[in-house]
Order: structure tokens, then sequence, then C-alpha cells
């Protein structure tokens, strides 16, 4: 069953788009002024959205130099910058209820969407922090929501120490990192040997955060 999808088939008959936030929204604080808000299936019709997302975004491929050799990106990307049309309407749903929610406390609007395309469990992202931007130096939050199958997104406190966080998303599950998140912790999608079907994550992030 490597890199096939396997969907409940009942979620493909539910309406796709994101449910409430509020009260369900649970929060953990992390050490070092960050924080996860975690939200388990909050993307009703997950299933069907992953199976759309799939066929309808023009992902690509990269490869990036690490230091003398250049290789390839394990997960399929496509990036669409603030005003970009996004593929699917329920994308642009979840970024407004996400701004409602979040953009007292955030103090401006998610702008960006990232997605990545995890094909099976050889496709990950290393260890890093979403610091190219102002991630690096200021407080801000990154929104991820996943679909189709779960994999595990790891969190450790970057200086080393603690113990590792892992929490598995798929399905529609929202995830929030927060506060100092992106520059006191790191977080992965580590490669797995079990066999697993794909998984598509849609990132939001403010203007300037990467
Ligand atoms: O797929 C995920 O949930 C994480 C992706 C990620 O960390 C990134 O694109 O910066
Ligand atoms: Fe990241």
């Amino acid at each position: 069953m490597d890199g096939v999808f396997q969907g409940s088939l009942l979620d493909l008959d539910t309406e796709i788009g994101p449910g409430p936030l509020g009260a369900t929204v649970r929060r953990t604080p992390l050490a070092h002024g960050a924080w996860i808000d975690v939200r388990r299936g909050w993307m009703g019709g997950a299933d069907a959205l992953f199976e759309r997302l799939a066929d309808t975004v023009p992902w690509h491929a990269e490869r990036r130099k690490m230091y003398d050799r250049v290789v390839d990106v394990p997960r399929l990307l496509k990036f669409y910058d603030e005003g970009e049309p996004l593929p699917d309407p329920a994308l642009d749903a979840a970024m407004a209820a996400l701004n409602e929610h979040y953009g007292p406390e955030l103090g401006e609007p998610f702008r960006t969407v990232g997605l990545c395309f995890y094909r099976d469990g050889r496709d990950s992202v290393a260890w890093h922090g979403d610091r190219i931007g102002r991630g690096g130096t200021e407080d801000t939050m990154v929104a991820i929501v996943s679909v189709g199958t779960p994999r595990s997104l790891l969190l450790r406190p970057a200086g080393g120490g603690g113990p590792t966080i892992r929490h598995d998303l798929g399905h529609g599950d929202l995830i929030v990192m927060g506060g100092s998140c992106q520059r006191t912790w790191e977080h992965a999608i580590p490669k797995t040997s079990r066999p697993t079907g794909p998984r598509i994550s849609i990132q939001y992030r403010p203007r300037g955060v990467r």
C-alpha cells in the first residue's frame, strides 16, 4: 500500500471545509516562550480535499545545493504568495477562519500558503525552524493543516535538551506553532520505513515569515 492513499469512504461524503475553532483548540505551552495549539479533524472532508489537491496543484520537485552537492528535496512543493489565487476554496475558507480566530493574538493576518506533498515514507523534512524571515527574530505563528495519511511531526528545543514531542497529523488535523517556536524549537517530519500513504500539509504564515 506504499504510496496509495486509503481514505475512509465516509469522509468522502462530508462537505469539504473547516469546522469550528474556539474552545475546540487545545493549547500546550512549551519551554522558552513557545506553544502549540492542536485541533484534531478540523478540516471536514479532508480525504476528499487530499484527492483534489493531489490532482489539481501544479506540484514541482526541487533540487537544492547542500554543501558541494545538489540533492533532490524529498517532497513535492508549491508556494502561494500573498494575493495569489489558491487552488481550492477550502484553503481560502481555512485561512479566513484562522484569521478570525488568531488575528487578535497574532496582530496581523496569515497571508501565504505553502504546500508540501509527502508521497510516501521516504519523503520528509529535516529538523529546522521557519527562520528564513521574521520567524528567526520575532514571535509569530505558523498554522499547518494536514490531509491524507498521518505522519509524525516532531518538535524539540533548538539548543538540545528536553524530550522530543510527537504529533501524528493527517485527516484534517490542525497544529499551530506559536510564540517563539520557530527560533527556540525545531520541527521535522522524519522518514519512516513503515508502509505509509501520502500526506499533504498546508502551511499558513504571515507576511515575511518563511
Ligand atoms: O509538513 C509539515 O507539517 C511541516 C512542513 C514544514 O515544516 C515547512 O514546510 O516548513
Ligand atoms: Fe517548517
